[in-house]
């Protein structure tokens, strides 16, 4: 049975509407008067999530009976089988949740509503349900490709070890799905349970989370007992704040985010009892070597055979240390480590990560670590600090030149870029180091030329793309983009200051000292073009969505300037049951 309410219309459902159920005036005469309190009691009661109902029958012809030889395995909430739905030769998951502190259908079906609503290309998506009788039973789409701890921990014989690119990419798609919980669905959901072998792949090792918003579902939930059983399933996983056993926040998902990365990092899970014991837990082996940047490169996994950039993976540990910070309001905000990994997931000729521009950050804070860290393998402050002293003049009066003549000048500077690129590679010795140089010097440069390329129409008449994903760097590069000028510039001059920072201060700077701030403070330093372009972006807003929820996409816009609009269009369909704080409740109990 579909049902679809008014509620479940906007761009996050996937059900076409049927007949009259859209029409709000027909809707209304059958919804109880416009008394909120009322109103949600009676629509929980009456409403039904906008995904397929299936009998017990439909799933047990599926899964063959819920033979064993479908058992895909079995977790804390119940056995999952891989089945074929009959009617359309689907493949599907389906998970037989435990009988064990079981739900009243209305109950369960208020989750399956909530669940029901979040749809992002990086989330499994939940299909239908099943509530016959005593079974309840969630239906997910399959996929194909095993979780991330089968393929990063367990070697099977001709099985290549994954690729740097390939984790950074995974842990950049991660980042989208989580985004997409903490950042576009109001209010927020807190996922409570980001484990490496939740992070599902399909035959092309593009991440899906799975388990998302099973909290309620989950047996006893509620319970003492649940919250002991969660600790030991997500152990290692867990922020310092829930052993604490104080309230979970989005921050601690950013927490458990960073224990993944980590693993992705270091090819170690989070917990190995079979490694010496001052090994086994990941986070304590690593925070040693978060304070000493020069040893990042060795935390590399020994499988990648040092197949990386040190710029890269330095940036990725910096990132994984800001995660992985004791304080939850230290932690950055996922959006902007979803930000900085779309830099370190593309592909670029050289293999070096593209600088990131200050202005792609919230928080201007992780540009600056990360601009410090992509430094550490040579000669980093002295190197920042020359550039400072030297260009700091040149680089902030370029971000006052017009478009063309910035992009004549990155032309040239592209040119004479790839010219010492290749008189670099005659020594090899030096190489690297040189080409670290060169980097830093463009990541000074960048952030200027992101601003000013916001202004411009068109990313097509910057430098040309060194590659399709390179491509992808540019374009993201001018959607990122919303800060002024005078902003860029005085972000060009931390970042020349910082450069000389002792390290208390540098800590101090790195440390987020605030919650997600509201995207319209931005706005307030719009200029008239950026407002027009605001303007355009709306009207391409849901097709630019769909990029940038995408690794694969072609453009990956996160910060655009509707985040109004896409609370709007989230707060339609948003998920009401895990929201942190009591007053958040009264929007959506509105709707
Ligand atoms: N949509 C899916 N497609 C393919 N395999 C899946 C899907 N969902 C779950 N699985 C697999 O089913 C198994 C059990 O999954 P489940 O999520 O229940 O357990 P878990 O993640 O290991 O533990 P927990 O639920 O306690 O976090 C895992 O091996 C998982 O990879």
């Amino acid at each position: 049975m579909m049902n679809c309410f008014p509620c479940f219309t906007s761009q996050k459902s996937s059900n076409p509407p049927s007949g009259n159920e859209t029409n709000e005036h027909v809707e209304n005469e059958f919804r109880p008067p416009p008394v909120a309190a009322v109103k949600h009691i009676e629509e929980r009661e009456t409403e039904q999530p906008p995904v397929k109902t299936f009998n017990f029958r439909e799933l047990a012809t599926a899964t063959k009976n819920f033979r064993q030889e479908c058992l895909l395995g079995e977790g804390g909430s119940g056995r999952v089988y891989k089945g074929t739905l009959q009617s359309t030769g689907q493949l599907v998951a389906v998970k037989q949740l435990d009988k064990h502190g079981l739900h009243g259908t209305k109950e369960f079906q208020a989750e399956v509503l909530s669940l029901s609503k979040l749809e992002h290309p990086n989330l499994v998506k939940l299909i239908g349900y099943c509530a016959d009788g005593d079974q309840r039973l969630l239906v997910f789409e399959y996929v194909s490709g095993g979780s991330l701890p089968d393929h990063l921990f367990e070697q099977e014989p001709g099985r290549k070890p994954m690729d740097w690119l390939t984790r950074m990419k995974i842990a950049f798609g991660a980042a989208q799905g989580l985004d997409y919980l903490h950042d576009k669905v109001n209010p927020p959901v807190i996922y409570r349970d980001l484990k490496a072998a939740n992070i599902l792949l399909d035959d092309e090792f593009y991440p899906k989370l799975c388990d998302y918003g099973l909290n309620n579902l989950a047996p006893g939930a509620g319970d003492s007992m649940f919250h002991s059983s969660c600790v030991m399933d997500t152990y290692g996983y867990s922020a310092p704040e829930y052993t604490r056993g104080e309230e979970l926040t989005v921050k601690s998902d950013v927490y458990s985010f960073g224990v993944v990365l980590l693993e992705l990092i270091t090819g170690r899970r989070a917990v190995d009892t079979t490694k010496p014991n001052d090994e086994q837990n990941l986070v304590a082996w690593a925070q040693p070597i978060f304070r000493d940047p020069k040893r990042y490169p060795d935390m590399a996994d020994p499988l990648l055979k040092k197949n990386f950039s040190e710029r890269g993976i330095n940036q990725a540990v910096a990132i994984t240390s800001m995660c992985l910070q004791e304080e939850p309001t230290a932690r950055p905000l996922v959006s902007d480590v979803m930000v900085a990994l779309s830099f370190l997931s593309m592909s670029t000729e050289d293999g070096i990560p593209n600088a990131l521009p200050v202005s792609s950050f919230r928080d201007k804070s992780m540009s600056i670590a990360l601009s410090r860290h992509g430094s550490c393998s040579v000669t980093p402050f002295s190197l920042l600090q020359k550039e400072g002293d030297d260009d700091s003049s040149s680089v902030s009066s370029e971000s006052e030149d017009d478009d063309d003549d910035d992009d004549e000048k990155k032309e040239e500077s592209k040119g004479s870029k790839k010219k010492k690129q290749e008189e670099d590679s005659d020594d090899e010795s030096g190489s690297d180091d040189e080409k670290g140089q060169e980097e830093e010097h463009s990541q000074l440069e960048k952030p200027g030329s992101a601003s000013r390329s916001s202004s411009s129409d068109s990313g097509s008449e910057r430098e040309s793309p060194i590659d399709e994903s390179n491509a992808n760097a540019q374009s993201s590069e001018i959607k990122y983009s919303y800060s002024s000028e005078e902003e860029e510039e005085e972000d060009n001059e931390r970042l020349s200051s910082k450069s000389s920072c002792k390290s208390d201060n540098e800590c101090t700077s790195f440390r987020y000292d605030s919650e997600p701030k509201n995207t319209s403070i931005a706005h307030d330093d719009h200029s008239d073009d950026d407002e027009e372009e605001e303007e355009d972006e709306d009207e391409n807003h849901e097709t630019r969505l769909e990029h940038v929820q995408s690794s694969k996409s072609e453009a990956q816009s996160i910060y655009s300037d509707d985040d109004d609009d896409d609370d709007d269009d989230a707060g339609e369909s948003s998920l009401n049951r895990f929201e942190p704080k009591e007053e958040d409740h009264g929007s959506s109990d509105e709707e």
